[in-house]
């Protein structure tokens, strides 16, 4: 059995990313494989009620972190390792990079702190591929005003997505073998075509 790839999609609110989810399962699927899509936080019926706590209440920042990693917990053990273990690839929309983005970019979370929670819960397992969609924060803030209510997260102001970004695009140079920043700003079938290329490569 061929081993299973784990991708993450990751950047800023109205960046763009859920969009490409379904194009990218699909791409796979046609490729043969066994495609498990999932988010965070989220994924398990405990992560989506924590979803709903975390994208609607306000907290102690480290009770955020902390509640972020303990929904990654439930996801990894009961849909990212058994999914990855049987051969499937997995698509997630968000995991820790967002919180080394939010928690610690974002609200500035000592990144230490962030570091012994990822120790905890994943030592072993990061992303095979993690594609970072970026964009300037008026583009993402002119996405996500023409299309939906905001959560806890969207309603935050210019400087906290600024650092957001920023870490994001820290976490990219950091670790470049895993990540591919897409320029976000491009048409959607832009990046379709972008996208095609990049899971090809993955298959190979
Ligand atoms: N490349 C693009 N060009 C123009 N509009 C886009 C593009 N990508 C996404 N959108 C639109 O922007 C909005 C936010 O996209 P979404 O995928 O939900 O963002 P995210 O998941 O990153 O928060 C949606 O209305 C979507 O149709
Ligand atoms: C996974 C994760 C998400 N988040 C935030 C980012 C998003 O604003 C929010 C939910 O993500 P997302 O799924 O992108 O929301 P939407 O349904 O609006 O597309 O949670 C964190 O702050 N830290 C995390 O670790």
């Amino acid at each position: 059995m061929s081993k299973g790839r784990f991708i993450t999609f990751e950047g800023i609110d109205g960046a763009g990313k859920s969009t490409h989810l379904d194009f990218a399962a699909d791409l796979l699927r046609a490729q043969g494989r066994q495609v498990v899509v999932t988010r965070e936080p989220g994924g398990t019926a405990l992560g989506e009620a924590l979803r709903g706590i975390l994208l609607q209440q306000a907290m102690h920042l480290e009770t955020e972190a902390l509640l972020m990693f303990a929904a990654r917990r439930e996801h990894i053990a009961q849909v990212i390792a058994p999914a990855l273990e049987r051969g499937d690839w997995v698509i997630s929309d968000r995991f820790s990079d967002a919180t080394f983005a939010y928690q610690g970019g974002g609200r500035k979370l000592d990144r230490s702190k962030l570091e012994a929670l990822e120790q905890w819960v994943h030592p072993q397992l990061q992303p095979d591929l993690t594609l970072l969609f970026d964009v300037p924060l008026e583009v993402a803030r002119a996405r996500l005003d023409a299309t939906r209510t905001l959560d806890k997260f969207e309603q935050e102001k210019a400087d906290f997505f600024a650092a957001t970004r920023t870490e994001y695009l820290r976490r990219a140079a950091e670790f470049p073998q895993r990540f591919r920043v897409i320029d976000s700003t491009q048409s959607i079938a832009d990046i379709q075509t972008q996208l095609r290329g990049l899971l090809e490569g993955l298959a190979a």
